[in-house]
């Protein structure tokens, strides 16, 4: 049985929808254990508050170590000036001692993002985080062009060969749209057949 752990940080909740529908994709595979987490907080509680970030998130908080449990980890994020956000660099620079130990080489890894504009670097956040995972041993999966979906032209839509992306907007109001949630699911149910081949 393949373990596959969704991991990701979300200020304001599209990121979070997207794991949601990650995981739905990686528990389509007969066979898969799927766990959602998300990487601690950094702002202060009132700081948050003020910022409107979204508190209630119920997936449960990882800790760095658990990393070595799951045969696939599939990492969300949302872009910080085109990298990922430093909640998830401070929790992935907590991964010295698994790194040291090699514990993560041959698993399976996997990003998906969310930025507020098309253009604003949702690609590059997902091509700069694969270098921490090449140098952790991982072995990267994206979003083949067999999700249709991102061949897309007949409306504004995320997805990218590199992974599921969605689009936030300026203000925060756009949600990820149907299109982008198929993104989502395929890449999870796509990680989950590929971590089953190698370690179900
Ligand atoms: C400090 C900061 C930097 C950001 N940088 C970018 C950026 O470079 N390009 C972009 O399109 N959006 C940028 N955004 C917008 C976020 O990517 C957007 O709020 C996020 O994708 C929403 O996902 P979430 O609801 O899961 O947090 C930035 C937001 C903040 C707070």
């Amino acid at each position: 049985m393949a373990k596959v752990l969704v991991l990701y940080y979300s200020t304001y909740g599209h990121i979070e929808t997207m794991a949601g529908a990650v995981a739905e994709g990686a528990r389509s595979v007969p066979g898969t254990e799927v766990t959602i987490k998300r990487v601690p907080e950094l702002m202060p509680p009132d700081v948050a508050a003020k910022a409107g970030v979204k508190l209630d998130q119920a997936a449960p908080v990882a800790n760095p170590a658990e990393l070595a449990d799951y045969d696939a980890i599939i990492f969300g994020t949302p872009t910080r000036f085109g990298n990922m956000a430093a909640q998830m660099r401070n929790f992935l620079d907590q991964t010295g001692g698994l790194w040291a130990q090699g514990k993560l080489i041959g698993k399976v890894g996997s990003v998906f993002a969310s930025s507020a504009t098309q253009h604003g670097g949702q690609e590059s956040t997902i091509l700069s985080f694969h270098t921490t995972l090449l140098h952790q041993g991982m072995v990267i999966v994206g979003l083949p062009y067999s999700f249709a979906g991102q061949m897309n032209m007949d409306e504004i839509t995320g997805g990218s060969p590199y992974g599921a992306t969605t689009l936030a907007k300026g203000d925060g109001s756009r949600q990820p749209s149907a299109n982008e949630l198929d993104g989502a699911r395929f890449q999870g149910r796509h990680v989950a057949e590929i971590a089953a081949k190698l370690h179900g």
